[in-house]
């Protein structure tokens, strides 16, 4: 491991419970339960339909499994209503899903400052410290660039940028730059985990680089919608 560690402990920011989910007749993930202690940079891996993204999007509230429990920093997913979802989604945790989804009418500087912006900020100062974070993320020359004319890439970059801004206490991250070359990909990931270890955020990172789940504390593997092996790493 490159990165200075944290101590990792303390309750759990994330517990999922005998989490069920089919999309259709699809069934995609058969009674998975873990859990993400703050600090705790866990990998997430497996071949392509195991179902690592929709474990990811059922932590991040994205999606309501047909059974099992998802709680994030003590509270029951179950019970909350969107609006509360978002609220917890927004105050702690920080979302890169595989294709951006940044928000394709505002500039890459406003999508960065975004979630600032929504928390009641200063636009002047949300938007210095959105261009300081695309720089970081060697995103400067997309301030000015919406989304529809970004690549892939560049739209990972942007997405990165928006994740860290908020220093959240949880990143959920799902493939963040499985559309950049390795160089930039190893960079970029180089960042995340670089920042979380600094901030003590937990970061759940769904990847196909087996360099990134060595540099994880924990790999959980997935098999066919279930744990199918699980590795302690630090
Ligand atoms: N919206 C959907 N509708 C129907 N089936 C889906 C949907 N999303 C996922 N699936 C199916 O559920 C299973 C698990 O998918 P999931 O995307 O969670 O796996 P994954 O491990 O993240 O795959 P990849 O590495 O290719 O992104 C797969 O069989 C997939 O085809």
């Amino acid at each position: 491991m490159s990165e200075t560690s944290v101590n990792v402990g303390g309750e759990p920011v994330l517990v999922l419970d005998g989490i069920q989910h089919a999309y259709h007749r699809t069934v995609a993930v058969r009674g998975i339960s873990l859990s993400v202690r703050p600090g705790e940079i866990v990998a997430v891996t497996g071949p392509s339909g195991c179902g690592k993204s929709t474990v990811l999007h059922v932590a991040a509230g994205l999606i309501r499994p047909q059974s099992g429990t998802v709680r994030l920093f003590g509270q029951q997913l179950e019970g909350a209503g969107d609006d509360e979802r978002a609220r917890l989604r927004r105050s702690k945790i920080a979302l890169v899903l595989q294709f951006g989804q940044l928000v394709p009418e505002l500039t890459g500087l406003d999508n960065v400052a975004l979630p600032l912006l929504l928390d009641g900020h200063d636009p002047k100062e949300a938007r210095r410290l959105a261009l300081s974070w695309l720089e970081r993320c060697g995103a400067q020359d997309l301030a000015e660039v919406g989304p529809p004319e970004m690549s892939g890439g560049q739209a990972q970059r942007v997405a990165v940028a928006r994740s860290l801004i908020t220093s959240p206490q949880l990143i959920l991250a799902d493939e963040p730059t499985g559309s950049l070359d390795s160089i930039g990909g190893r960079e970029l990931l180089d960042l995340m985990l670089g920042e979380a270890r600094r901030s003590g955020a937990a970061l759940v990172v769904v990847t196909h680089d087996n360099s990134v789940a060595a540099r994880a504390d924990r790999e959980i593997r997935l098999l066919d919608g279930v744990i199918a092996s699980e590795a302690v790493l630090a």
